[in-house]
């Protein structure tokens, strides 16, 4: 089995998979506007209106339709296909994180460079505005990967913050109840395990095409999922200039911080 242990081999591991696996989809690995859900399309290339179908449903939670069902199916199919290649030959498939036990790294089979391109171009501007004080304008890298939840996988995802300074999570599908987003409360490092405030609880109900972009450290778990199937993707996108500076103190950002 092609294992990865350390940064070598996992270099090793994506020179493998670029020259062994063949997409069922190679189209979806090159950007295209075309992914994006027509109300955003309008909008991409006009600075001035790029907030206008971007709603605030909650302070510092925002949402919008971004990609066309058409994608999000293509999308579920390569990542589908990419799995049912890594059993066949006998090639490790990672995790995304040390908390869902189901899904995969979208880097590892050629989707750094796209994720890429769409944080950079596109998500950076909004969070330039919306989020400069956690590194929103200087985002540079990314993790991201698909997170799966249906009765016989995952059922849920328990109360977090993430490794990111901003998170797009976008539902690619498919059909579902339950599995809501719950939110409680912004925190920093110093305050994380403080309990959330009646007025910062919310919950959120996730629709395929659409995105829900936060600030990492706004604490979110998911929801127990009732039937079907959710299959999110995730990007949990970092600026290496906010990384790099400790919070030395409770930070004006954090909802304890006027507590
Ligand atoms: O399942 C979701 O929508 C959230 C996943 C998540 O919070 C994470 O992977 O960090
Ligand atoms: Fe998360």
């Amino acid at each position: 089995m092609l294992k990865i242990t350390d940064p070598e081999s996992y270099h090793k591991y994506v020179a493998y998979v670029k020259e062994h696996y063949t997409p069922l989809h190679s189209h979806l690995y090159e950007f295209n506007k075309d992914v994006f859900a027509p109300s955003f399309r309008c909008v991409v290339d006009k600075k001035e209106d790029l907030l206008s179908t971007i709603v605030e449903i909650y302070p510092q939670i925002y949402s919008w339709e971004l990609f066309t069902a058409e994608f999000c199916y293509e999308f579920i199919a390569e990542v589908r296909h990419f799995e049912k290649w890594c059993m066949e030959n006998d090639i490790e498939k990672r995790l995304p994180n040390s908390m869902n036990n189901y899904g995969v790294v979208l880097g590892d089979f050629g989707f750094y460079d796209f994720l890429q391109q769409l944080m950079l171009e596109y998500i950076k501007p909004i969070t330039t505005i919306l989020y400069p004080d956690v590194g929103g304008d200087s985002l540079d890298y990314h993790h991201s990967f698909i997170v799966e939840y249906a009765l016989n996988k995952d059922l849920c995802l328990d109360f977090h913050v993430d490794a990111s300074d901003v998170t797009l999570n976008i539902c690619l599908g498919n059909e579902f109840t339950g599995g809501d987003l719950y939110f409680g409360g912004i925190r920093c490092a110093w305050c994380q395990q403080t309990p959330p405030l009646k007025e910062e609880e919310i919950g959120v109900r996730h629709e395929p095409g659409h995105a829900i972009l936060h600030r990492g450290k706004h604490r979110h778990s998911a929801q127990h999922i009732k039937s079907g199937e959710r299959i999110n993707m995730i990007m949990w996108c970092m600026s290496s200039r906010n990384q790099q500076t400790p919070l030395d103190e409770c930070p004006t950002w954090c909802g304890n911080y006027y507590k």
